[in-house]
């Protein structure tokens, strides 16, 4: 568990984080979601200890970041996959890392085989290619068996099968009742990897829900209908209300569940054939959202009605 109360950050005349609150359970996958900028590295780093909050707090596990006496052991984060030193090599490196923080030497051998490294495990970090060095970022952060994980952009110029195996990773992870924080850019990568996410937008929170719940709330889900009969389709669901346009040959129909549609067409005996679904997307629902102020205003108001 990852907890933030009201947590803020000020460098100067710049509010990084403002007064954030969430928590992170475990056994989940959680997105870190927000627009350059939104404080997302800050809040990251104030969670690590790197950072200082200006005011509030964030606990790991139920303590802070500076009250864990090995802190590997209960959290591990990828936060800059270039942190390593560059003469060293991956198995330096990993035994490194565990001698300081009272983890056994052997310990680096099983994280190297976990993250695919065993076959470079002698050659220099510094030569290791982007993918190669986020892998070795990876077993770094596994290396003290945290029940906390926190990766920064752990995607950042990985081929997909790299892609791939971080996302089956995460939900390895999180199956094994951890708890996982994960940033990243790259939408439609996080529509596959997490379940909840943590959305923020200039320091604050926008949202804090799964990700289905977060596409519906800001998309609007319309159907696909395909009928020989459709100019009499659309004239019944026009009559109930539903707005209805054709997109090549097919009906696009808002305003009407699709159940409804297959209700009425059965009822009128109009043959179909297709009635889908068409979801909006997670980036749709993200640029909504966070695109400006003002609809940001709006869903926090929102947010608090709907409990
Ligand atoms: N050390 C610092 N000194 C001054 N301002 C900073 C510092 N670190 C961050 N900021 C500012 O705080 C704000 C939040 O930055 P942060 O890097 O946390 O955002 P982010 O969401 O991680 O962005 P990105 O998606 O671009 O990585 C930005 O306005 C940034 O310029």
């Amino acid at each position: 568990m990852i907890e933030a109360v009201g947590l803020t950050k000020t460098y100067g005349d710049t509010v990084a984080v403002d007064g954030l609150s969430f928590s992170v359970p475990p056994g989940r996958v959680t997105g870190f979601l927000g627009p350059n900028g939104a404080g997302k590295s800050t809040t990251m780093r104030m969670i690590l200890g790197l950072d200082n909050p200006t005011a509030g707090h964030a606990l790991i596990a139920g303590r802070r970041y500076r009250d864990l006496r090995r802190p590997l052991r209960t959290v591990g984060a990828l936060l800059d996959a270039a942190w390593v030193h560059p003469n060293r090599s991956a198995r330096t490196h990993l035994r490194w890392l565990a001698r300081s923080n009272g983890i056994p030497a052997g310990r680096a051998e099983e994280v190297l085989e976990a993250v695919g490294l065993a076959p470079a495990a002698d050659r220099l970090a510094g030569g290791f290619s982007l993918g190669m060095a986020q892998r070795l970022g990876i077993a770094g952060a596994l290396l003290g068996d945290p029940e906390v994980l926190l990766f920064d952009e752990p995607v950042n110029g990985l081929d997909p099968e790299g892609v791939r195996w971080i996302r089956g990773l995460m939900h390895r992870l999180a199956d094994e009742g951890r708890t996982v924080l994960v940033s990243s850019h790259l939408l439609s990568e996080m529509a596959l990897t997490a379940q909840d996410l943590i959305v923020i937008g200039r320091g604050r929170l926008i949202a804090q829900c799964g990700v289905e719940e977060f596409v519906a709330r800001a998309t609007e889900s319309s159907v696909r209908v395909r009928t020989p009969d459709a100019a009499r389709l659309r004239a019944l669901l026009e009559g109930e209300g539903a707005a209805v346009h054709d997109e090549d040959g097919a009906l696009i129909v808002t305003g009407a569940e699709s159940s409804f549609i297959g209700e009425m067409c059965a009822a009128n005996g109009v043959v179909l054939h297709e009635l889908s679904l068409l979801r909006g997307s997670l980036e749709e629902a993200f640029m909504r959202l966070t695109g400006d102020a003002l609809d940001y205003q709006a869903v926090q108001e929102q947010e608090g009605a709907g409990r």
